[in-house]
């Protein structure tokens, strides 16, 4: 589904991504680990089209997309959980998810500025998927509560109800257990391993190697810009390459 070769960025002469290449197979959930400064979210950022590779290919769903912008490849079927995301106050819950789904439907801001009969159906439509998506990560009965009201790890369900909302084909999730503890760190792992179950492709970007040992169906490590292990979690986890790079930070 998404296919990245040979993918390399630098920021002063310094490469931050070196030659990176990485497949993500329809239904997999695949997460990219790696100690500080690895070069994840610059992958993250190169993947959505937030930053422009210096060389490489980027395909998604078999079409070349390293030369479009983010929404664009949002149009495609990617849907972003960014790290900081945050929710939009004076807003419902319901309101806040529904702004994920803008650009599925037919009908643009103007029409819906100017409260066209199709942007009332959309509006249903988009209603609807809300709905649905709220169902789906736990927050249904949170619905018409203002958002910015809900404790940290239902913010982190709501913005993945608001990506959901989006259908998307491929989730992509930027340490999405940051700043989460306890509880709340293991309600979002057992969420995301309800959407795994659900059949839905995920690529996460995460620090915390335990956070995605169960997560996730493969795993591609970076250091220093590039990969240097990509399998199944057990096997990754006992790579002496792995183990020394997470052993050479203080962290
Ligand atoms: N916009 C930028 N300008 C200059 N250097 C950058 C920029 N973005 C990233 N870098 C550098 O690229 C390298 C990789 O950084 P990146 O943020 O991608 O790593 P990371 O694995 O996400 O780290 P962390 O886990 O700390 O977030 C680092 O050395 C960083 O300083």
């Amino acid at each position: 589904m998404l296919e990245v070769t040979g993918v390399s960025r630098s920021f002063g002469g310094v490469y931050a991504v070196r030659d990176v290449s990485l497949n993500v197979a329809d239904g997999e959930t695949c997460a990219v680990i790696g100690p500080n400064g690895a070069g994840k979210s610059t992958l993250f950022n190169l993947i959505t089209g937030h930053l422009a590779a210096d060389s490489g290919r980027i395909s998604f769903l078999g079409r070349r997309v390293d030369r479009l912008p983010p929404h664009r490849r949002a149009r495609l079927g990617m849907s972003i959980v960014f790290q900081a995301a945050r929710v939009f106050h004076g807003m419902t819950v319901r309101e806040n998810v529904m702004v994920g789904a803008h650009g599925r439907t037919r009908a643009g801001f103007v029409s819906a500025a100017l409260r066209l009969p199709r942007h009332r159906g959309d509006e249903r439509e988009i209603g609807a998927a809300a709905d649905d998506a709220l169902e789906r990560v736990g927050l249904a009965e949170w619905a018409d509560r203002p958002a910015d009201r809900l404790p940290i790890g239902q913010q982190r369900a709501l913005q993945l109800a608001r990506a959901l909302c989006a259908r998307p084909r491929l989730l992509l999730l930027d340490e999405p257990a940051s700043g989460l503890r306890g509880e709340e760190r293991e309600r979002l792992a057992t969420l995301v391993e309800e959407l795994r179950a659900d059949g839905l492709t995920i690529l996460l970007i995460e620090h915390d190697v335990a956070f995605v040992t169960r997560l996730a169906d493969r795993i591609v490590v970076l250091d220093l810009g590039q990969v240097i292990a990509d399998g199944p979690p057990a096997e990754v986890r006992a790579d002496p390459l792995v183990l020394a790079a997470y052993l050479g930070q203080a962290s």
